[in-house]
């Protein structure tokens, strides 16, 4: 039967003015293909796609179970790899990198002559490496610590090699000392520019760790506009190296600010016990001055 749509159409045509049958029909046949292809496209929508109508390399992988096959062979691949991967084996001599890679990090360790790298041994045994799948091993990211010849710096650059890390220690050495990195001369790795914060540098890193400044009381009050300097230029200078070269930035305050603490050690909710009128505020007189 026509459709309704025709059905009023035909109807609200009178018989004198109707040449229109030739119009009539056409738009019937119109609507007859229409609905014919609309019902085709719901009749393919409402029925599940067969097999026969999946692209070839689909119809290929779920024929004869082959997409069982290869997710077997995917896991057996798999494990293969993690167990006869390179950095399951033990050793006795082996990089900085590779060693932090593995995540080894408080080693003793010594010079192997010169050679740039490290040796570095556990009790009297060799070092047993954890399993770390070769895809999966951390790649070494470029770090300058300022004020790395002190003493948190250079501890914090002891860890930062030995995690795999290529640092560059920025260090006037108003209160560090080279002795504290010396270790680490010859390490291809490590890097050490004589270089106050206060004048900006331009270095390519990843991540900057700011701790370049006079700590101890004596030190900070030997100069004050120097330590006032070195704190805010020094810091501005490092944050926009930061931000110039999207580096990642920490900045490290100091134990100072718990002035003379009641509890040791200071745990992070402390809020000290510091005289809001003693020698620190007394730090910027000489400059409102
Ligand atoms: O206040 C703290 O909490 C800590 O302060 C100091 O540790 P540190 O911050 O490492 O102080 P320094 O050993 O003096 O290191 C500061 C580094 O910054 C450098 N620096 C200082 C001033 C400057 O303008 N530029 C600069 O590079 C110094 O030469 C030095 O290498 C003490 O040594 C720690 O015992 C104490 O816990």
């Amino acid at each position: 039967p026509p459709p309704r749509a025709h059905q009023l159409r035909s109807r609200e045509r009178s018989p004198s003015r109707d040449p229109p049958m030739a119009s009539s029909e056409l738009t019937y046949r119109g609507q007859q293909a229409a609905a014919a292809a609309d019902g085709a496209h719901a009749a393919a929508e409402s029925k599940p796609r067969t097999r026969q109508q999946l692209p070839q390399p689909l119809r290929y992988v779920l024929g004869e179970q082959r997409l069982v096959f290869s997710l077997v062979g995917m896991a057996l691949a798999t494990l293969l790899f993690l167990l006869l991967s390179p950095s399951t084996t033990t050793t006795t001599t082996t990089s900085v990198a590779h060693l932090a890679a593995v995540g080894l990090a408080s080693r003793q360790y010594q010079s192997s002559g010169g050679a740039g790298r490290m040796a570095f041994e556990e009790g009297t045994g060799g070092v047993r490496h954890g399993r770390v799948p070769l895809g999966l091993k951390r790649k070494g990211l470029r770090v300058v610590v300022t004020g790395g010849a002190g003493f948190v710096g250079s501890h914090l650059v002891d860890r930062l090699l030995a995690r795999g890390d290529s640092v560059i220690v920025v260090d006037n050495f108003f209160t560090g000392r080279k002795e504290n990195v010396a270790h680490h001369a010859g390490n291809p790795n490590f890097e050490m520019i004589r270089h106050d914060v206060v004048e900006p540098i331009l270095l390519e890193v990843d991540q900057i760790y700011h701790l370049a400044c006079p700590a101890s009381p004596v030190h900070y009050k030997f100069n004050p506009v120097k330590t006032i300097k070195t704190n805010v230029v020094g810091t501005l200078n490092m944050l926009g190296l930061a931000k110039r070269v999207g580096a990642r930035f920490l900045l490290t305050s100091t134990s100072e600010v718990y002035g003379d603490p009641l509890q040791h050690p200071q745990v992070e909710t402390y809020w000290g016990n510091v005289n809001p009128i003693g020698t620190s505020s007394h730090l910027f007189w000489p400059v409102l001055s």
